[in-house]
Order: C-alpha cells, then structure tokens, then sequence
C-alpha cells in the first residue's frame, strides 16, 4: 500500500475498538469521542502532507524493496541526501503542530526503522527474532502505521529491580510459553497517543538485574489485541473548548495512557526479544535505539523552541516591554538557545557517523548534547514567557467576551496593547501564550521536554562516561609533556628574574 491518505488512517480507526478507559468510563467509539476528536485530525492532516504535491518529494521516497511510495521516516541511511531527506519530514511534521506532538508517527517509525537496519543485533542472540523485527519493520512501512511505545515500568518501587517488586507481575514480565506465542501480563508506561494509534511496541531501556529475565521482553501488537486495557490520565480537554479559546491546547493534547496487559498473547513472530537480561540491556544502545530518534526529537525540539521563543518575543512586543535591558537579555538568551540547537543539529548532520554496517547517523556528541539541553532550555523559555507576560496572562476574556457587542468597547480600550496591537489581537496571543506556559496542557508540554529522552541526570552521566572513554585529552598531555623538557623549568627560572 505505502502512504496513507488521512481518511485511510480514520478508516483504520473507525474498524478497531480497543479497550480504552477514559475517566471512568469505557470509550466504546474512539473516533467519535470529545476527547481524541481534534487530535486524530490533527494526526490526519499529518498523513494528508504525503500526498500534497508540494511536498510529496521532500516528505516521501520511492522504497528501493517494493516500488511503493512510503515515509522517509523508513529509509535507511546509506549517504548524507538520506540523512537530509529524513530531516525534511521530521521538519514538516514539527512544523505542522508547532514541535508540540511528540510522538508524531515519525518518531516510531525511526525506532522501527533503526531494529530494522541494526537486526544484527538481536540475530547475535536469536535469528528468528532478527527476522522477526526485519518483517515488522515492512509490515509497518508497507501499511504506513502509526504506532505507539511503553518502554517504563510503573512507578511502584524505583529502587527496587522488577523481579523485587511485591507482585511479580506489577512490571509486564511473560507469565508463559505456548504454541503460538508468549503470555504477558502486566503494566507498561508511558504510551502516549496510544487510544488513536494503529500498533503498540513494547522494549524497555536498560536497567535489567540478574533474575530480572521475565520482564527482559521486545515486542508489537495491534493496538486493539485482547487483553490489552489502555488506562488514560485526565484529559485535560474535554473536547468541547474552543479553539479560539485555547488555539493549541484544543488541537494538540497528546494523551499519555498506562497499558495494562491482561495474560496477553503475543504470536512468537510479533517477538524481537525474551528471557535475555544481557541483551535487553544492550538493546537501547546497540540497536540505535537512542542515536536515530534523537535525530527526529532533536528536530522536533528545535521548533518546538523557536516556536515558544517567538510566542515570547510577541508577547513583549505587543505590551512594549522589550524596550527595557532585562526583557531584552531573557528575549536574547532564548534566542541563542534555539540558535545553539540549530548549529547542533547542522553539526550532527554534516559530521555524520558511519557505522560498521554502511548506514549512517547523526554524530553522537552534538545530537546528545541536545538532548541534554533541552529539558532546561524549553522550561526557561517558558519561564521568561511567564515572567514577561506577568500579570496579563490572567486577564484574558473568552471568545464569549470578544463577540458581545456590549463589551467591545471595554474589548478595545482596555485589552488593547501598545500602538498598532489592537485589544483582540492582544487577547488573542495572550490566550496563545497561556496555553503554553499556563494551562495544564503547557505544563504537561514542559514536563515531555524533560523526561521524554528518560532521566536527563542519568542521560547526562552517561554521556560523560561515554564522552570520558573516547576522547583523547591530547591537548593536556601535550601541555604535561612540554612541562617536562628538560630544562623547561630553567627557562622558568630564567624568565622570572
Ligand atoms: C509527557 C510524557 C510523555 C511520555 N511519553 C512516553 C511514551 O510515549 N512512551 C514511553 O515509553 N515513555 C514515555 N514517557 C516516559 C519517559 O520515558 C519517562 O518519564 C522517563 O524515562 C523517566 O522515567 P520516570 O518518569 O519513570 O521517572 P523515574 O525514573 O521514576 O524518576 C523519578 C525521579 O527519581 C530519580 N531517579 C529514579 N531512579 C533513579 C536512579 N536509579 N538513580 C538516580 N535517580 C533516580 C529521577 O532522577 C527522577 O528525578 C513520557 C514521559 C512524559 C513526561
Ligand atoms: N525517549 C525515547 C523513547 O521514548 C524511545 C526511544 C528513544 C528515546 C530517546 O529519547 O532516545
């Protein structure tokens, strides 16, 4: 099939019921509901962009296996065009929401994409499920899914491993083995937009103990498989807010879910990996689990931060403030900040790795380094925001205040900002401001930007460690090394007098 239309993506979630539980109650028509409405049509007109002529090419390619046209999200590196023409969708599909959707279709597709070209991995330890995660990844691509992930266990007892926990299975570990496949059971976080998904995949980052062999597991399933319940948190729309009201929290809420596996059967050909502490350890690292999405979240965290960045500077703007030095220094510094992690991005591309197989990707210390910054450069852009708007960001009437011709007048006078900026366009981009940094729907944004790679602590050690081992230091033993010329120290004496 290769690249679906948005309608073919409503399509698919009109013919599946999966088991999902939304503030008490049983969604029974997902595609129907208050709730997932917006955001399904905002995922549409994602899936809608592959077939605009103006961007089919930079968004889509030709596969080389089947002759379809599919996502770049698929395509394996083999040179720097590709590299290139994986960042244009990533691109386009950040654009399009703002960086604010996180687990865009994009993003999995990259992960799938990534077992599919590091299979050799998994085949060191069992070639069938090598095969297994090679046929998924076309599987996938062929049918232009969209998935969703739950890598974290529950947030029962962090400092004790799964297999310590008081019930053995409060972490999804496989109960047993069968003809046709393995029995799960337990929970899995934190599967975002997974009630409007096609598939789940399920892996885990590192972190197993000896003893720990059950829950050491890698494995897909439609999203609407038996037993599987999706548990969501509170909305934070109920569908019903206006968009004039809340321009982005009403279109772009992504809902996070805790997927709750209830003796699940999961066919031995939907298994890419079971009963391998060692090799569910190595599979975040080894796979290119980490360095290909990073290229996609490094993207997307980018615009994500200019888009927050200008919201700032408008806001300024349109109350006069950025005439004083302190307002100019916040605006400044988050101006470099998206300046920062755009030459990074550049600088990860342009000095690509290449790896033993031929595929290539983003240097690792640049791509890293953003990920490392951006859980405290996207929370400090919308601290300035909040510092900046002050007091205003609570002000703002509703779309019900804006439309009475009896309050139009108090609309104009009194909401209006400084000359040129008229009271509703200041209510509207407050109202847009608010949505990012005040509403609930803005913390949750803040709150992905610093956990959505994982623990950033931990992340940044790692990083160290890793950076620790590589690097040379050539430049301190040079300096240790002239030190010890012979004489070296007489010329000091020499100079001193
Ligand atoms: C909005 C949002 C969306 C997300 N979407 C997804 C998704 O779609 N799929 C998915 O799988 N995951 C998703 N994640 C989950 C994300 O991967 C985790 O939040 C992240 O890995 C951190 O894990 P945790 O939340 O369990 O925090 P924890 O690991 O429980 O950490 C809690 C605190 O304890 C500290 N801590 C815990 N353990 C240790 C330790 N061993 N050493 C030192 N300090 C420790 C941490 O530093 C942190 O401050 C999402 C997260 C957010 C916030
Ligand atoms: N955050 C990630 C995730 O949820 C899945 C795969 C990779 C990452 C990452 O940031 O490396």
């Amino acid at each position: 099939m290769g690249i679906r239309t948005g309608a073919q993506y409503m399509e698919a979630l009109k013919a599946r019921q999966p088991e999902v539980w939304l503030s008490g109650r049983k969604v029974t028509n997902v595609y129907e509901d208050v709730v997932f409405k917006q955001p399904i049509h905002e995922i549409a007109k994602l899936y809608d962009m592959q077939h605009d002529p103006s961007l089919q090419d930079r968004i889509t390619h030709i596969c080389e296996e089947t002759g379809e046209r599919v996502n770049n999200a698929f395509l394996v590196p083999k040179k720097p065009e590709h590299l290139q023409a994986r960042r244009q969708v990533f691109e386009e599909f950040a654009k399009a929401t703002f960086g604010l959707m996180g687990r865009t279709p994009d993003f999995l597709n990259v992960v799938v994409t990534s077992l599919y070209s590091n299979a050799d991995f998994l085949a060191k330890y069992n070639p069938e499920w090598a095969e297994n995660a090679k046929n998924y990844y076309r599987h996938v691509r062929d049918n232009d899914l969209f998935l969703t992930h739950a890598i974290i266990n529950p947030q029962n007892d962090r400092s004790k491993t799964s297999h310590e926990q008081q019930d053995t299975f409060t972490h999804l570990g496989a109960v047993k083995e069968t003809p046709e496949g393995l029995i799960v059971r337990g929970a899995k976080m934190l599967a975002t937009l997974s009630p409007i998904t096609d598939e789940v995949i399920v892996y885990s980052f590192p972190g197993f103990k000896p003893g720990d062999e059950r829950y050491a597991l890698a494995f897909a399933l439609p999203i609407d498989t038996p037993g599987l319940r999706i548990l969501c948190r509170e909305p934070m729309q109920d569908g019903t807010r206006s968009v004039a009201d809340h321009p982005l929290a009403s279109r772009f809420e992504e809902m996070d879910a805790l997927l709750v596996f209830n003796d699940v059967l999961v066919p031995w050909d939907r298994v890419f990996l079971y009963n391998n502490v060692e090799a569910a350890n190595l599979l975040y690292p080894k796979a290119g689990l980490g360095q290909q999405p990073s290229h996609q979240t490094g993207v997307r965290g980018l615009i994500k931060l200019q888009f927050a960045t200008d919201v700032a500077i408008r806001v300024a703007d349109s109350i006069g403030v950025d005439v004083y030095l302190n307002v100019q220094n916040d605006l400044g510094e988050l101006v470099q900040s998206a300046e920062s992690v755009r030459a990074l991005l550049r600088v990860a591309e342009l000095e690509y790795e290449t790896l033993p197989s031929g595929d290539l990707v983003p240097a690792y210390n640049p791509i890293e380094t953003i990920r490392g910054l951006l859980p405290t450069f996207y929370p400090r852009a919308i601290e300035v925001m909040q510092i900046i708007g002050a007091g205003g960001l609570l002000m703002s009437p509703t779309e019900g205040d804006l439309t009475n011709p009896e309050l139009a007048e108090d609309m104009e006078r009194y909401y209006g900002g400084r000359e040129g900026i008229s009271g509703t366009d200041r209510i509207h981009l407050f109202k847009l401001a608010w949505d990012l940094c005040g509403e609930a729907f803005g913390q949750r944004l803040l709150q992905y930007e610093r956990y959505y790679t994982g623990d950033p602590i931990r992340k940044k050690a790692i990083f160290y460690n890793n950076y620790k081992k590589t690097h040379s230091f050539a430049m301190v033993d040079e300096a240790l090394n002239v030190s010890r010329i012979p004489g070296a120290n007489e010329t000091e004496e020499l100079l001193k007098r």
